[in-house]
């Protein structure tokens, strides 16, 4: 559905040359949603102006819905829906003469229109708010309204730039379920750029991580936790002596071994497991733990292994 190579993107800011995106391949396939996570600045808004034909590609290749993004740029934008940050909807129009007049732009009769806009409502949970203008909306519902926008005229792709930048952790929580339920009931493929780890891990099957315009890790979020982060125990021993041996004990269980004081800590595989057999080993070592804590990796971690830097220190850098 998506697949770039090299595709890349400089600014010229002042004599500077801005490399914003350095020559990245993408694959999505049909029906995957994916999220593109990385902080501020990292290259996700570029990248996603370029796969929607806003803005071209400085060097490289993008082939969308099956179209190049430089020599058919009318049929991308046809085959896709692309939902911005704090789309261009007008705020006194009413919400369902925005959604028609969107699908009659694109070709839709009017009847096919109302009867999309319709479905769109209630499948958004907007449908009694049909008449309202968009001004009177909450921050979460002007949201569902843009994403009612974006899906007028049936895409098999959707774009959606930050979708929850700017609502509150609840209003968050509820998009994410209605995004995860509307690619359930219509099938797309959705690409979404987000810099919260949370949504990247409860929405996404496959997350890509960005940062400085270079893709630096693809992955399910739970390929990427094991492989790049990998459950942690730590262990409280009775001394340094008992912390040394126990570390000697175990370090052919575990992928890394560290000492430090009386603590032990291990980053091992599938750590709920992991967990209870290295208490057994111990006590059969008679060197029992007095403490033993378990953390389970966050994508924050992963984030953290691939670049030494948390993505919330990231951002606010
Ligand atoms: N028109 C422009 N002129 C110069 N530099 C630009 C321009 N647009 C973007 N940049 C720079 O390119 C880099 C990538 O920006 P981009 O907006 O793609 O990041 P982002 O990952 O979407 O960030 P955010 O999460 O803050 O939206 C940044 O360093 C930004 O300052």
């Amino acid at each position: 559905m998506i697949h770039t190579r090299g595709l890349a993107r400089d600014f010229r800011a002042k004599k500077e040359v801005v490399k914003a995106v350095k020559g990245i391949d993408i694959d999505v396939s049909p029906g995957e949603l994916v999220a593109f996570l990385g902080p501020n600045g990292a290259g996700k808004s570029t990248t996603l102006r370029m796969l929607t034909t806003s803005l071209r590609p400085t060097r490289g290749t993008a082939t969308v819905a099956g179209h190049d993004v430089l020599a058919a740029p009318v049929e991308v934008r046809r085959a896709i829906g692309y939902i911005g940050q704090g789309n261009g909807v007008s705020h006194n129009h009413r919400i369902v003469d925005e959604l028609v007049d969107h699908g009659r732009f694109y070709g839709m009769t009017g009847r096919d229109a109302r009867r999309r806009a319709a479905e769109l409502l209630e499948l958004l949970g907007l449908a009694g708010m049909a008449k309202r203008s968009i001004g009177t909306l909450s921050g979460g519902q002007r949201r569902r309204a843009d994403i009612a926008l974006g899906l007028m005229h049936r895409p098999a792709l959707l774009f959606l730039d930050e979708p929850s930048t700017g609502l509150d952790p609840q209003n968050r929580a509820n998009l994410a379920e209605e995004i995860v339920r509307l690619r359930a009931e219509l099938g797309m493929t959705i690409f979404l750029t987000t810099h919260y780890l949370e949504e990247a891990d409860q929405l996404a099957e496959r997350v890509l991580i960005i940062d400085d315009g270079e893709v630096i890790a693809a992955g399910s979020p739970a390929e990427l936790k094991a492989t790049l982060a990998g459950d942690r125990i730590t262990l409280g021993m009775a001394d340094e002596v008992a912390a040394k041996s126990a570390a000697a004990l175990l370090e052919g269980s575990a992928r890394e071994t560290t000492v430090s004081g009386a603590t032990v800590i291990l980053t091992v595989e599938n750590g709920e497991s992991a967990l209870p057999r290295t208490l057994r080993a111990l006590d059969a070592a008679d060197l029992p733990a007095d403490t033993a804590k378990l953390r389970i990796p966050t994508l924050d971690d992963v984030f953290l292994s691939l670049t030494g830097r948390t993505l919330r220190d990231a951002d606010a850098a």
